[in-house]
């Protein structure tokens, strides 16, 4: 389980997290919303050790996060066009090799063969030596998922990562993390301006407003319906 307590986060004159308490279960997709400016992104990147909050602790399972530990799926942009998909997914290691060896594309054996699993697994057998920038946002999404998975993270994390795609396609990308997150057994968090696009396979949502946690709740008790109306942002 993934619990953070008491996270607080200050930029100069903003809290942006005001005091942040929540527990994650593995093998669950939370969805998180709130309104532009709530502190979504900020809530996120403490999660995933990309930003320190002032105060607070983030463990899992009881010892303190490590960042490898946790994975984001960035927006679109984050994949280098000029590159091969499984280059894209190899990068998902560079924490984890020393930097020459990416820099050469020496990779180990046993790190290729699970970037081409990881492709397979969000259904993109076939694509691995095309290039990044000639692959639908769809699949690159997709790409995305695959890279954050070769860091074999018990946490995924991901940030509006349907924002530029069309809301079929958007719905299939976050069908594919609600997969991920089964399959093996993750801690899921996913922030969303338009909750109705996992309305069938989100497990919990958590509602933030000014910093705070507002809600923290099963999806079978709270309607995305209800939900929108807590918003009042449809
Ligand atoms: N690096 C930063 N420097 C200064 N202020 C920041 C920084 N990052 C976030 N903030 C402020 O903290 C608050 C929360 O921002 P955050 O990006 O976490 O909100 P959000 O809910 O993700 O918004 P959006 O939905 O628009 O992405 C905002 O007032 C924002 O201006």
């Amino acid at each position: 389980m993934l619990v953070a307590s008491g996270l607080k986060k200050r930029y100069g004159g903003t809290s942006a997290l005001a005091d942040v308490s929540l527990k994650l279960q593995r093998g669950e997709l939370a969805v998180l919303v709130g309104r532009s400016g709530a502190g979504k992104t900020t809530l996120l990147r403490c999660l995933g050790g990309l930003e320190s909050p002032d105060t607070g602790t983030i463990e899992f399972d009881g010892a303190p996060l490590a960042q490898t530990d946790a994975a984001f799926v960035f927006q679109e942009g984050a994949l280098v066009d000029e590159k091969s998909a499984v280059s894209n997914v190899l990068d998902g290691v560079l924490g984890r090799i020393p930097g020459w060896r990416a820099a050469v594309g020496w990779y180990p054996a046993a790190e290729k063969r699970a970037a081409v699993e990881q492709l397979h697994e969000v259904g993109l057998d076939g694509y691995g030596t095309r290039r990044v920038g000639t692959l639908s946002g769809g699949e690159r999404q997709r790409v995305g998922i695959a890279r954050a998975l070769q860091q074999e993270p018990v946490v995924l994390l991901a940030d509006e990562p349907v924002a530029s795609l069309d809301p079929a396609t958007g719905r299939d990308v976050l069908e594919r993390i609600a997969d991920v997150v089964k399959t093996r057994n993750l801690v899921g968090l996913v922030s969303l301006h338009q909750p109705r696009l996992v309305e069938s396979f989100a497990d919990r949502y958590l509602g933030l407003s000014a910093g705070q946690l507002v809600f923290d709740m099963p999806a079978d008790d709270l309607s995305v319906s209800e939900l929108m109306e807590v918003y009042d942002d449809r």
